[in-house]
């Protein structure tokens, strides 16, 4: 497994050749998948810039494929061809015996598995860019001793699109809060799949279970959709503010509203519950009609600072307001500080979506490269 990358060469002119980042990307679904597509496309805008992005590693959640140099496009050929067992060991290997430099891991995925991975990743010289939100949600233990390893190795961790897909939420909380600013509440519609299918649902006579298969099959759902429903995904997202204000919550202290009935939760495997669905569609049709006029559903997130409260509902809410107004899959997030006080700082945007994610992902791997050499 030889792979022999353009290495950092003087051109013609005397200048050095372009910076070279070696990507190592687990997950190749809607938001890896867009990535690469993003990075190939980009690719001569980088290079103009002194920049060039390799994706020397591909890996799915059993295979891994090791790419030849400059050969990232037409990459699904190779990875079914050539793709071996992915074992993180081989990938350490392929990395040290080719000498790679300026490694960055891109977690993809929705992996608890591949978190447990993180610090083997770092101390084998990997900063990290992760989508997946479940590192920065598990005990204070873990997050704690995760930047005490970062800090270790000199490595860096960014996970911008973790709260609100492409969107710049955390980092403008954590400009605000890092610059002395009291911020005291968040709150808005912090999923993307749930403002979607509210959105829809609200305004059409089409079945919730119609369009939620909908919203599953655009990408704005988790891996497991159930992961949406349950509230787990806008309760992670809390959590990740309030971790970020230095807040030291544990994920059990979000208090969420589950939008999953209960003969549907609990030991239902993602099958089972694909092929119950229209068991939800009586629950969420009686709340629809159970609305005052012109009222219209929204899952809402918020994060009480002052309090240190962070809740996840179900709202009913007038429709000419502005969490009332919100269409496709957007985010709406409001922020509460001192300078912020009776109108909040707005954020608003496609909250989900392969593109905008993988975009915000590719915009940390920017930020991580102009600080490597
Ligand atoms: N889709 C969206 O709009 C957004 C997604 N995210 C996050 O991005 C992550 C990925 O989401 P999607 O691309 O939509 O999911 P997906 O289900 O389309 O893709 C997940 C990929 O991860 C791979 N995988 C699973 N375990 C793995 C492992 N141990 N090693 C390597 N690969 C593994 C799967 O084989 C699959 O290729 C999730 O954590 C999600 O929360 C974050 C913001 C928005
Ligand atoms: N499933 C999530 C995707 C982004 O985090 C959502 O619906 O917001």
């Amino acid at each position: 497994m030889k792979y022999s990358e353009s290495k950092d060469v003087m051109t013609p002119s005397g200048n050095r050749g372009p910076k070279t980042i070696n990507i190592v990307l687990f997950g190749i679904g809607n938001v890896g998948g867009t990535l690469i597509k993003q990075i190939e496309e980009a690719q001569p805008r980088f290079l103009a810039k002194g920049l060039q992005i390799h994706i020397p590693v591909i890996a799915n959640s059993n295979t891994a494929f090791f790419a030849k140099p400059n050969a990232e496009k037409g990459w699904e050929a190779g990875f079914k061809s050539f793709g071996f067992p992915q074992f993180i060991q081989d990938i350490f290997k392929f990395v040290k015996e080719n000498e790679l430099k300026n490694l960055i891991a891109v977690d993809a995925t929705a992996s608890a598995d591949l978190v447990g991975e993180y610090f083997s990743l770092i101390e084998n010289g990997f900063h990290i860019v992760s989508a997946n939100k479940i590192a920065n949600t598990l005990d204070v233990a873990f997050y704690t001793k995760l930047r005490d390893t970062l800090k270790k190795h000199h490595r860096r961790f960014l996970y911008e699109t973790n709260v609100g897909a492409g969107l710049p939420v955390i980092e403008t909380i954590k400009n605000l809060h890092d610059s002395g600013e009291r911020i005291t509440r968040i709150r808005g519609v912090f999923s993307g799949s749930l403002s979607y299918i509210f959105n829809r649902f609200s305004a059409e006579e089409k079945s919730f279970a119609d369009i939620l298969k909908e919203a599953s099959e655009n990408g704005y759902t988790e891996p497991d959709a159930r992961e949406d429903l349950s509230g787990n995904d806008v309760a992670r997202k809390l959590l990740i503010l309030a971790r970020e204000l230095d807040l030291k919550r544990e994920f059990e202290d979000v208090k969420v509203d589950s939008l999953i009935p209960t003969q549907l939760n609990g030991k239902t495997s993602v099958n089972e519950f694909k092929r119950r669905i229209d068991e939800l569609n009586p629950t969420f049709e009686n709340k629809k009609n159970q609305q005052a006029k012109g009222h219209v559903l929204r899952y809402v997130g918020e994060l009480s600072v002052t309090e240190e409260r962070l809740d996840v509902k179900l709202v009913s809410t007038p429709a000419d307001s502005p969490l009332g107004q919100l269409k496709g899959a957007d985010s709406l997030i409001e922020i509460y500080s001192d300078s912020y006080k009776k109108q909040p700082l707005v954020i608003q945007g496609a909250g989900a979506g392969k593109e905008v994610t993988a975009r915000g992902v590719l915009g940390d791997i920017v930020k991580l490269a102009e600080n490597l050499i």
